[in-house]
């Protein structure tokens, strides 16, 4: 998909928000466990319920692989429901893939190809050749991870260097020169609005994909007032603050009161 379905569906939805398919067999309702597939039938019902208010999903690869050949089955199924019957909703592969270029071609061909995912998240660390296999794929998205939101972040990415810029800035600024770079989206966190004005003066135009409000603590609003810009520029995720809002019976009731009461902080700044 290109970015401007994603945008008429924004504009359409007045909603930015992805929902994260974080599934864990421990969180979820127990009721759940005596079907065949409990994670494809969480994932079902959330997202049938929530697909009003959101405009992407994003299903985190750690939460499927482990559970091994059933997790990656069910994963299958929950790309294949998505694309199947909402076909205009964009689709994350939260897998944070980065290797060699000649692999890094078999992850994308993964994700893209076999898949169908619309995007994938790759760690930029090792560099140029690792992650042009993924925007050789037309209109389909790469994610670079640009300012995580986790405490970590610290480390690497917020090092300055001699001429005195963060690290993460180079990465982005070095990130645009690279073939195809207009299929770039960055991932930055919702823990770090202070540097939302420094990430849109490298990167205007791209859209980022903000992780971080709810379970981490990051602000909606700060997010919303210091992200965006004028093709709107932003897609919200959270996944527990959602997914797990309640374990019994109405876990999906729950979770759609949850994406809309979100959707509607959203709805202000559209
Ligand atoms: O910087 C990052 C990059 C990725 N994530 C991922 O996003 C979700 C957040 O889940 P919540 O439950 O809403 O906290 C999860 O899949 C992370 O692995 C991130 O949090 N920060």
């Amino acid at each position: 998909m290109n970015t401007n379905i994603l945008k008429q569906q924004i504009e359409l939805k007045k909603s930015m928000l992805c929902v994260g398919l974080d599934v864990d067999l421990e969180k979820i309702p127990k009721h759940l466990l005596d079907f065949e597939d409990p994670i494809f039938e969480f994932n079902k019902a959330i997202i049938d319920a929530t697909i009003k208010f959101s405009v992407a999903y994003k299903p985190n690869l750690a939460f499927y692989e482990a559970y091994g050949l059933k997790g990656w089955l069910a994963l299958e199924k929950t790309i294949e429901y998505l694309n199947k019957n909402y076909p205009e909703v964009f689709t994350i592969a939260d897998a944070k893939r980065g290797d060699i270029g000649n692999t890094a071609s078999r992850y994308a061909k993964a994700f893209f190809d076999d898949l169908g995912f619309d995007a994938v998240t790759v760690a930029p660390y090792m560099g140029k050749d690792s992650v042009e296999p993924f925007l050789a794929f037309k209109n389909k998205q790469t994610i670079m991870l640009g300012l995580t939101s986790n405490p970590g972040a610290k480390d690497f990415q917020l090092e300055k260097l001699s001429d005195g810029n963060y690290l993460f800035e180079k990465v982005l600024e070095r990130s645009k020169s690279w073939q195809n770079s207009h299929q770039l989206m960055y991932v930055v966190g919702a823990t770090k609005p202070e540097y939302f004005k420094m990430i849109r003066q490298l990167v205007p135009e791209a859209f980022l994909l903000v992780p971080g409000i709810g379970a981490q603590g990051g602000s909606l609003e700060e997010v919303c007032e210091y992200g965006m810009n004028t093709n709107f520029g932003l897609l919200i995720n959270s996944s527990r603050g959602i997914i797990y809002k309640s374990n019994s019976l109405d876990f999906a009731e729950a979770a759609a009161d949850e994406a809309q009461r979100l959707q509607l902080v959203m709805k202000k700044y559209l």
